[in-house]
């Protein structure tokens, strides 16, 4: 076995518990990095916002040339934060049509912050929702826990306020519940947040 050894469903409760801290520490130092009033992502997220949270388990795969582990997206989330393999590499992240590996984590239990589609609505496309895959390999099985910090569905999910000028206009529409159709964009290859630009 490569990775965890999660036992309970109390590591897990105590581990998400730690992660939302995070997150709402990150989105505040988001806004304070864009000159924003401090609670600009959080209100927007709400105080009970879902975190969906997945192990990924991909096992060897004997034609990892022909077979991805997850297809090139990027996340429905506000923000996702990623417990990579220790062992095993098979992230990649997509820039300019280019595809780059990430590499292991060189601090082990280190986590990887990525931005969701959300959060680029929020920001007035400031912050780009990365576009990452997941690719096999046939030697080794690999894990990653994810956790997607979804916002309250009932919040309307908008550009920042203070984002918006002559020199950057409104980019996208208003959202409301925006999982709700991540899934079927998912399966045309479609992203949700494309379909809201005005
Ligand atoms: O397994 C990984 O490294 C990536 C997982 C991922 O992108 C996802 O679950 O959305
Ligand atoms: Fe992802």
């Amino acid at each position: 076995m490569s990775a965890y050894s999660y036992s309970s469903r109390e590591d897990l409760d105590e581990y998400t518990v730690k992660i939302m801290e995070i997150i709402e520490t990150v989105l505040i130092a988001m806004a304070s990095s864009l000159d924003v009033e401090p609670n600009s992502f959080t209100d927007q997220v709400g105080k009970r916002p879902t975190l969906l949270t997945r192990f990924n388990f991909y096992p060897p795969c004997s034609t990892p040339h022909l077979v991805l582990g997850l297809k090139e997206h990027s996340d429905g989330s506000a923000i996702t934060i990623l417990l990579l393999d220790k062992q095993v590499e098979g992230l990649q992240l997509r820039k300019d049509d280019q595809w780059y590996r990430v590499p292991v984590p060189a601090i082990a239990d280190s986590l990887l912050l990525v931005i969701g589609e959300q959060a680029e609505v929020m920001s007035n496309g400031i912050f780009k929702s990365s576009i990452h895959r997941a690719v096999t390999n046939s030697e080794r099985q690999r894990i990653s826990l994810v956790c997607f910090c979804c916002p309250e569905k009932d919040i309307e999910i908008k550009p920042i306020e203070g984002l918006i000028d002559e020199k950057r206009p409104r980019l996208f529409k208003s959202v409301k519940n925006y999982l709700e159709t991540y899934f079927q964009n998912y399966q045309k290859g479609r992203r949700p947040v494309d379909g809201l630009r005005i």
